[in-house]
């Protein structure tokens, strides 16, 4: 079985080139290097590849070698139709997806991989806005959230950091910032057809595994194979408050919050009046107050099983 990776060196402000110049020297297998050369490449080149196995009819394995952004790039990128393998070496700061999906960590677990492949389709979730559509793996959402992530990707203080390798603090000052600068919102969200109504949201969050942010454990219930999604609502929060929140949400703490709604669901409409900026696995699309729709879809890619590694994985 051939194998692609597909390999962002700037992941983890530049972890994503150690972390492959060490694997590269460790494989002892024939593969196929990918290094993207700008940010959508890697969805560009997961696109390529699966289309090309399709035609052959062959199975292969791609690895993402990054962090969230760039595995949320090769699974939008990859044919619905295609049964690659999809394989995951983190490198980023945030590394949510490896939390809860299965990925390599050596190059001996791609070797004993490659010996017996095997491994599970998952549950992908898909957002409709306008007349566009975007997969997310890990979770997608609108308000507080993506201002800050938006934020912390245009601040000089990211700029500087990055320099030193410590770009993930500045989602600590981007938070801080974003605290005094955000407007609480309306929101109307419609839970397989049911109608919930909040009037001071901070963010409303659809996940697809537990983790979101860099390990805070938002959706605690959440499993990527179960046929469904969670949706949470934090509503109601005074600005100090909506801080601790943020400590609580690393242990799962913060479900017994009142100001904290969460539901089990297939397919969620969210509707805001004022213009919002939105994501999906932390890549900020853009700002809008038109309806979004997430559902849950399931494609025919294949998570690789680590044979290593004990699943944290619900059989079904
Ligand atoms: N050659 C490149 N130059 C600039 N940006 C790139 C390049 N290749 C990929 N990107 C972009 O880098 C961004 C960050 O990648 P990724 O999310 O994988 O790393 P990270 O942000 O460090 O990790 P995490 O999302 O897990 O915190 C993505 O939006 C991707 O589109």
């Amino acid at each position: 079985m051939e194998v692609h990776f597909i390999i962002n060196e700037k992941s983890g402000s530049g972890n994503g080139r150690k972390v492959w110049s060490k694997l590269k020297n460790q494989l002892n297998i024939k593969f196929f290097e990918h290094i993207t050369q700008f940010s959508g490449h890697a969805l560009q080149l997961s696109k390529s590849i699966s289309i090309e196995f399709l035609k052959r009819n062959e199975k292969a394995l791609i690895v993402a070698v990054g962090g969230d952004g760039t595995i949320h790039e090769v699974i939008n990128g990859i044919d619905p139709q295609s049964k690659l393998y999809i394989g995951f070496v983190k490198a980023g700061s945030g590394n949510d997806f490896s939390r809860t999906f299965q990925s390599f960590e050596t190059a001996n677990d791609i070797e004993q991989f490659l010996k017996t492949p095997s491994g599970s389709k998952m549950d992908c979730g898909q957002l409709v806005y306008f007349e566009e559509a975007r997969k997310f793996v890990n979770n997608a959402g609108i308000g507080f959230d993506a201002f800050v992530t938006l934020k912390a990707s245009h601040s000089k203080i990211k700029r500087l950091l990055n320099k030193i390798g410590l770009g993930k603090l500045s989602y600590g000052f981007s938070t801080i910032i974003a605290l005094f600068t955000f407007k609480r919102f309306n929101v109307e969200v419609e839970v397989d057809g049911n109608l919930y109504n909040f009037n001071k949201a901070w963010f409303v969050t659809v996940s697809n595994q537990p983790y979101f942010g860099g390990g805070m454990k938002l959706s605690p219930d959440s499993k990527p194979n179960d046929g469904e999604l969670e949706v949470t609502i934090v509503n109601n929060l005074t600005h100090l408050k909506l801080l601790l929140l943020f400590v609580t949400v690393f242990f799962g703490a913060h479900t017994k919050l009142t100001a904290v709604t969460q539901f089990k669901g297939k397919t969620f409409h969210v509707r805001v009046s004022d213009p919002l900026y939105f994501h999906t696995d932390g890549e900020v699309i853009g700002s809008t107050n038109a309806s979004l729709t997430y559902q849950i879809i399931k494609e025919n890619w294949i998570c690789v099983d680590n044979n290593r590694k004990s699943t944290q994985i619900i059989e079904i």
